[in-house]
């Protein structure tokens, strides 16, 4: 190579370290969000992951997953998730992902927000999906973006309305949920012919580009943090927008992607107080008290982001161990994060927490 030619490797490795996007305008789209878990990790010294309790997770989870022939199908068999194979899905799981958010209460079980629907109460995200699924039944436009946009028609009585419940407790950070719908809303009618399948061609089949093409088109979307003075991103809700048409749609017609094994798990709440009970996560003695008295955690607290970025990076190391013991194994970070998530829910239902899911409020997960 001559000396006035660039060496590109070099200049790629740069631009990588950087954070730069690809040269190439043609390469294949990056989310950056494994990448920066991994960085995280690297740099946590409050959150730790364990390798033995990795090895034995990855075994009781994968045996598990077997035993309940988890997979895609999944998704339907829950009742409130919708069953059509058809645009109103999509539609309705765009609103379900744009609100998945903070369920989470200080409030006791009575007293909690409660959705009431076909005679049995929801709560925590289950009460996201039955208040729009009775909002459908109600004949209210609640999956429409062009609704969301519309102040007259789509007033915030309505929309108490929508997320009204049967406690004292209204949904958490109510007017936050109406600044998403309405941003949501103005966004997707002026960009994409208020179409939500319009937005997903955009993205070509990819996933890690429909990802980026919602926080970049989104501020409501973009999930991303300052850890040790760089910039990183967890995209928690675009990734599980992403994961849940793939997993309604059996990674056929709006849910095919040519790169869906790009999704990392989703950084909630959840999954990290799961991962600790399995051994995979260890807190330091100060932050571990503080999720054990519930004290809150503020958004973007370098525990928080710790307790994410380690959550990420954990999963993966989770389905690596899987791969390596079962090559064969059709598995993803998305199904084993949503066989976490369930698993979860199972073990507060029994009542057996072994630890309390930290407590950060925001629109982010
Ligand atoms: N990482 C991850 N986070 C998930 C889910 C789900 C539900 N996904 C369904 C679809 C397929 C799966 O099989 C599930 O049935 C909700 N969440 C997040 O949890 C929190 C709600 O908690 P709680 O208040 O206790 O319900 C809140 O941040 C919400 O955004 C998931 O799957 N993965």
């Amino acid at each position: 190579m001559s000396d006035d030619e660039p060496d590109l490797e070099l200049l790629d490795l740069l631009r990588k370290s950087l954070g730069i996007g690809p040269a190439d305008p043609n390469a294949a789209p990056e989310t950056k969000v494994l990448q920066d878990a991994e960085y995280i990790y690297n740099n946590s010294i409050d959150v730790a992951l364990d390798m033995r309790g990795t090895k034995n997770a990855a075994i009781a989870i994968w045996e598990s997953m077997q035993e309940r022939s988890y997979s895609t199908k999944t998704w339907s068999e829950h009742e409130l998730h919708p069953k059509s194979k058809d645009e109103a899905t999509v539609n309705f799981i765009f609103i379900m992902d744009l609100l998945n958010f903070s369920f989470w209460s200080e409030k006791n079980a009575e007293e909690r927000f409660t959705v009431e629907y076909k005679e049995k109460r929801w709560t925590g995200y289950w009460s996201l999906v039955a208040a729009l699924q009775r909002a459908l039944d109600e004949e209210i436009p609640i999956t429409s973006p062009a609704f969301w946009a519309n102040e007259e028609e789509c007033t915030e009585e309505v929309l108490r309305s929508v997320f009204r419940s049967v406690t004292s407790e209204e949904v958490p950070l109510f007017a936050e949920r109406v600044a998403c719908l309405r941003e949501a809303g103005e966004i997707l009618v002026e960009e994409f012919d208020g179409s939500i399948v319009t937005l997903i061609e955009d993205a070509k089949n990819s996933a890690a580009g429909l990802v980026n093409l919602l926080a970049d088109t989104f501020p409501c979307f973009r999930d991303e943090h300052k850890f040790e003075r760089r910039q990183v991103r967890f995209l928690k809700r675009a990734q599980i927008f992403v994961a849940d048409l793939w997993a309604a749609f059996e990674g056929e017609s709006y849910g095919e992607f040519n790169d869906i094994d790009k999704i990392t798990m989703f950084a909630d709440y959840r999954i990290p107080q799961i991962l600790h009970s399995f051994g995979c996560l260890i807190y330091c003695p100060p932050l571990e008290s503080r999720i054990r008295r519930l004290d809150p955690l503020e958004c973007g607290h370098s525990w928080e982001l710790q307790l994410r970025g380690c959550s990420i990076w954990s999963v993966e190391l989770l389905r690596r161990e899987i791969v390596r013991d079962h090559p064969e194994a059709k598995i993803n970070a998305i199904l084993i994060d949503f066989f976490l998530y369930d698993l979860a829910k199972e073990k507060e239902d029994e009542g057996e927490e072994e630890i309390p899911h930290h407590r950060t409020r925001s629109i982010w997960y």
